[in-house]
């Protein structure tokens, strides 16, 4: 059993949490998460796994404090999410980087805009105005584009980079968010599987090799990337824990488990 006084505080410390959307459960009275229990440690890089529905959305955003917890308690870098004030929940978010399907870039905006949009936590209001009007940070904002390998794209417009380009865009801007815990949405599933594994390996390469303690939680529908880019493989069924390994411990027998049809069970 580990010493709680040497063990170090968790990134993320989920303990018997349960959400149940409106107040009911979904499919049929089932919450979305039921009664999870998760220590994830600092510079960890874990990828939730499992069947469409499992909950792995709704366990990023109790992570960075979009979902409410229905009962259970949530510690994410310290805070508690569902109990901190808005200013807390504000320095906690600051802390947080995020990778979606979705970019959240702003596609006619040049692409040292959308870099330095990692910067919005931490500058004011009239930094930020500023930046837009003659980019600050500049060198700061190249090498970030330099090491997710896209230099030479400073100064183009955003929506003109393909879709590979525009998730390193996305990426590049959480190097110069420079958070503690990076939470992924499944990042790359609209990515064809090439680009998909190259972007899964700079997410799990340089952002974690930038901060050796940033911890990274991603959700993926490939399984095989969860595998190969991983430390741990975390996997999700009807809102509960049924895979919980090192990624080099998964066989085919804990994949199979996992998504075995609905029915069989
Ligand atoms: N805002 C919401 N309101 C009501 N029900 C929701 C909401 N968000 C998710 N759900 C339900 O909660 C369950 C878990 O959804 P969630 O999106 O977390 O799963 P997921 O594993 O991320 O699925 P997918 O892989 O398809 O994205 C599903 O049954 C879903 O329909």
């Amino acid at each position: 059993m580990p010493d709680p006084r040497t063990e170090p505080t968790p990134a993320v410390s989920l303990q018997g949490l349960t959400v149940a959307y409106g107040g009911h459960g979904a499919h049929g009275g089932r919450p979305a998460l039921d009664g999870i229990t998760l220590r994830i440690q600092p510079g960890e890089r874990v990828a939730l796994v499992g069947p469409s529905g499992a909950g792995k959305s709704t366990l990023l955003g109790l992570c960075n404090g979009t979902v409410t917890p229905t009962s259970g308690r949530a510690q994410v870098l310290g805070t508690d999410p569902a109990r901190a004030s808005s200013r807390g929940l504000r320095a906690l978010r600051s802390r947080i980087g995020s990778v979606h399907q979705h970019l959240n870039l702003v596609g006619p905006l040049r692409v040292v805009h959308n870099v330095n949009a990692g910067h919005l936590g931490s500058w004011g209001r009239w930094r930020a105005l500023r930046s837009l009007v003659r980019p600050l940070q500049v060198d700061e904002a190249r090498g970030a584009l330099a090491r997710v390998g896209i230099a030479g794209h400073l100064h183009q417009r955003t929506d003109r980079l393909s879709g590979g380009e525009q998730q390193r865009v996305a990426l590049a801007r959480v190097l110069v968010q420079d958070p503690d815990l990076v939470l992924a949405d499944e990042p790359v599933s609209s990515l064809d599987p090439t680009r998909a594994d190259e972007v899964m390996g700079l997410l799990c390469g340089v952002l974690s090799r930038d901060r050796p303690r940033r911890t990274l939680l991603v959700s993926l529908h490939d399984f095989d990337l969860a595998v190969r880019h991983c430390d741990r493989v975390v996997g999700l069924r009807q809102g509960r824990v049924v895979l919980d390994l090192p990624a080099a411990d998964v066989d085919q027998q804990a994949r199979e488990r996992l998504y075995e049809l609905e029915s069989e069970r």
